[in-house]
């Protein structure tokens, strides 16, 4: 089996460095509006992305990307079974242009379409999450171990901690079933509902044990594929929102603390409609769902 550490430790060293000279360096407040007021870009995201392309590029010539803001320029988004890189290079561009501070830099590699290796860089609070296939998840250096709770509800000590997102979509379907699957959770035994504002990190937060499970609908691969085998090589689960298979692309995701929780959760999440990242129109019938 081929290993794909230098890899790994290369994506580590230009996260570092595209975060100093990239995301840390820059006071940003030229912001163009995406999909809705939620979905911002600005020329760092744009830049930061540039950086960790084109010094990959130098050194895996052959190798592909999905990145972001190459696909919000029209780029083509195609994952094929060749190595690719798949970048998210702010997540959390919203806390960026706000100055909260919790920003990451999100890298996945995949061979044969299955991930090798994810890279969450949370810039501001300089924790680095990684973890490789088959070789457990770290937390700078320090390995990760999600929570192992099973959320039974009979248990008077069970205390699952979620952690959601905000809502990107102001379509008026996505907001409410939004709102009634946090409705729907909070029915069960929790201590308390959070969201960080980025995907990568609110998700790596089940891999430390800090929170027992994350789901969402409606985010992107590149948001979610790195944390999710970090979130896998802690321990914990991560699956579709309707119970089947995690599919970076579906845009549907629950990580949890172990499959018992992700099983319940997906027992009570409704979805509403969400075009596939790698089809284009593919008839879902979804309206104003970035
Ligand atoms: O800031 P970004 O990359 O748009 O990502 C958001 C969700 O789309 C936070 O996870
Ligand atoms: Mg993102
Ligand atoms: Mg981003």
């Amino acid at each position: 089996m081929a290993d794909w550490t230098d890899c790994l430790n290369f994506g580590i060293s230009i996260a570092k460095q595209a975060s100093e000279v990239g995301v840390m360096a820059t006071n940003e407040n030229a912001v163009k509006l995406k999909s809705s007021p939620a979905d911002l870009v600005t020329e760092t995201d744009q830049r930061v992305e540039k950086i960790l392309i084109s010094a990959i590029r130098n050194r895996y010539p052959q190798h592909r990307f999905i990145g972001e803001e190459s696909v919000a320029a029209g780029e083509h988004l195609e994952l094929t079974d060749s190595p690719t890189w798949i970048i998210d290079p702010i997540d959390g561009t919203v806390n960026f242009v706000h100055r909260f501070p919790f920003v990451a830099i999100s890298i996945a590699f995949t061979v044969n379409r299955q991930t090798q290796f994810g890279i969450v860089y949370s810039c501001v609070e300089d924790k680095l999450f990684y973890a490789q296939r088959g070789g457990g998840a770290f937390l700078n250096g320090e390995p990760l171990h999600a929570s192992g709770q099973q959320g039974d509800i009979t248990r008077v000590t069970s205390h699952m901690c979620y952690i959601t997102h905000d809502i990107m979509s102001r379509d008026d379907v996505a907001l409410s079933t939004m709102t009634s699957n946090i409705r729907r959770l909070l029915q069960f035994p929790v201590h308390g509902v959070r969201a960080l504002g980025t995907a990568a990190v609110d998700m790596c937060q089940v891999a430390t044990g800090g929170a027992d499970a994350y789901y969402h609908i409606g985010m992107h691969c590149w948001d979610i594929a790195a944390s999710a085998i970090i979130v896998q090589e802690a321990g914990g689960v991560v699956m579709d929102t309707d119970g089947s298979e995690f599919d970076m692309m579906s845009r549907r995701v629950i990580a949890a603390s172990s499959a018992a929780v992700a099983d319940r959760i997906a027992q009570v999440i409704q979805a509403f409609p969400c075009c596939r990242d790698d089809e284009d129109n593919c008839g879902c019938g979804a309206t104003g769902v970035n």
